[in-house]
């Protein structure tokens, strides 16, 4: 019996066989050597990745170009995947479906009762894909709408839109001048082409520019709408007679979102808003006239109250909706314009006028003294109704600046704020509802 080993070749000792032994077997050492290194990169320079990609994120943030909205994108795809979600195949968590226009979505959303992804889709004139809200929150002024858009925006898939973009309730010439708009069906009366523009002029105003100081975190969002569920938050919608009509028309599933707030509580906060104006609008009128003109003087509720329901009234067949063209819906919108503040916090009318147009179940009303001392429970609940995946929200206090009652710059008055921040009248603690 041979004892050599089977893979030894007679003749194999020879130096030109050794050679190659060695050869190999350093080849070998070298490429397990190269595999090694290989593997262990993103572990050894984790750290380095996880600086660059913030680097990343801030000239992100400050950049406007569109490379750096495909740059995002590419980002907002990893952190899906870093989520257990194939962004290709669902983005948004799967709340977020890829159409080729708005139109199309139009057309699946009307003859379809069942639940539909939002579409995500390049508008008109656009490259990046954009969306449409999952959340809209459209009430009230001074509810802590802010602070609950700042914080539904902390749940990885949600994104928002510019605040307060005001799209339903202002610029009239994006919608078809229909003669009468009674909202009981005329919406059905245009057609999906015609749904389709007006979505994509509302998708569109993503994209619009902020003041600058804004920029950056709007470019941020914008950035990321490509694969994020939005969120738009706009209080004035609620207070509009002609937004309901005409968001049912373009978006029937919409879900919307009611923060109420005490109406004196609300008013208040709305008048210190006022106060601790440094300046005013540019064209409009002075920080004194608008205090003097919408709100009430000291001691003169009763006359301020029936003023405001002789120049609007809320429950009126016209201003509800009822055989109104849609420039009656817009005059009595302008009629609140005076007593604004007051008009607010009648939310009866309000909310009547959305649940003519909407479901029940489409419109979540929340108590903002509840939301205040809940907050997370409350973005929670928010989250979970609209469909969103599970989330542990911690409070984010970024927005929440509280009150400006340390900086009021109304000097005429001295005493309206001289309890806490309420209006102090000739009565201790007279407040709008129960003076006189
Ligand atoms: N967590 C929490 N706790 C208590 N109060 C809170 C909270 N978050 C927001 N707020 C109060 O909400 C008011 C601002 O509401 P909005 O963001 O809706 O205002 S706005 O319509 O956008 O101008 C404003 O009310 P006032 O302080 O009374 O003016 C905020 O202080």
């Amino acid at each position: 019996m041979d004892p050599r080993p089977a893979f030894a070749k007679p003749g194999s000792k020879s130096p030109w066989n050794w050679v190659c032994r060695i050869v190999v077997a350093v080849l070998l050492v070298a490429s397990a050597g190269v595999g090694l290194v290989i593997s262990l990169v993103p572990l050894l320079d984790h750290g380095s990745t996880l600086r660059a990609s913030a680097q990343h994120e801030g000239a992100l943030a400050t950049s406007s170009s569109g490379g750096f909205r495909d740059s995002h994108r590419t980002l907002e795809k990893r952190k899906l995947q870093v989520l257990g979600v194939n962004a290709d195949e669902s983005a948004g968590g799967g709340l977020l479906k890829q159409y080729t226009s708005f139109a199309k979505y139009a057309l699946e959303s009307s003859n379809s009762s069942d639940p539909l992804p939002l579409p995500l889709v390049a508008p008109i004139g656009e490259r990046s894909l954009l969306s449409i809200p999952l959340i809209t929150i459209i009430g009230v002024q001074k509810g802590g709408t802010t602070n609950l858009r700042r914080n539904l925006l902390t749940h990885p898939l949600v994104t928002g839109m510019p605040n307060e973009v005001h799209f339903f309730d202002q610029d009239p010439d994006i919608y078809p001048k229909l003669g009468h708009w009674q909202g009981d069906g005329r919406e059905k009366e245009l057609s999906p082409g015609a749904i389709g523009r007006i979505l994509s002029e509302y998708a569109k105003t993503c994209l619009e520019e902020g003041k600058p100081k804004k920029k950056p975190a709007w470019h941020k969002n914008v950035a990321a709408m490509s694969s994020g569920v939005i969120v738009e938050s706009s209080p004035r919608y609620i207070l509009s007679p002609i937004a309901p009509y005409r968001m049912r028309m373009v978006l029937p599933r919409a879900k919307l979102v009611v923060v109420l707030r005490d109406p004196t509580d609300r008013y208040f906060s709305q008048l210190r808003m006022v106060m601790c104006k440094t300046e005013p609008d540019p064209g409009y009128m002075s920080l004194e006239e608008q205090i003097s003109t919408h709100f009430h003087p000291p001691g003169q509720a009763k006359g301020y109250i029936k003023r405001a329901e002789a120049a609007y009234n809320p429950y009126g067949e016209r201003c509800r909706g009822e055989n109104a063209t849609s420039a009656d819906l817009w005059n009595c919108f302008k009629a609140m314009a005076t007593h604004n503040p007051l008009h607010r916090g009648l939310y009866a009318d309000q909310l009547e006028r959305w649940f003519r147009v909407y479901d029940k179940s489409q419109i979540l009303v929340i108590d903002s003294a509840e939301m205040f001392v809940n907050f997370t429970e409350t973005v929670a609940v928010v989250a979970e109704w609209a469909g969103l995946p599970e989330h542990e929200f911690e409070y984010d206090k970024h927005e929440f600046k509280g009150a400006c009652r340390d900086k009021i710059r109304y000097h005429n008055q001295p005493d309206f704020f001289a309890d806490g921040g309420r209006y102090v009248g000739k009565k201790k603690r007279a407040c709008l509802l129960s003076v006189d």
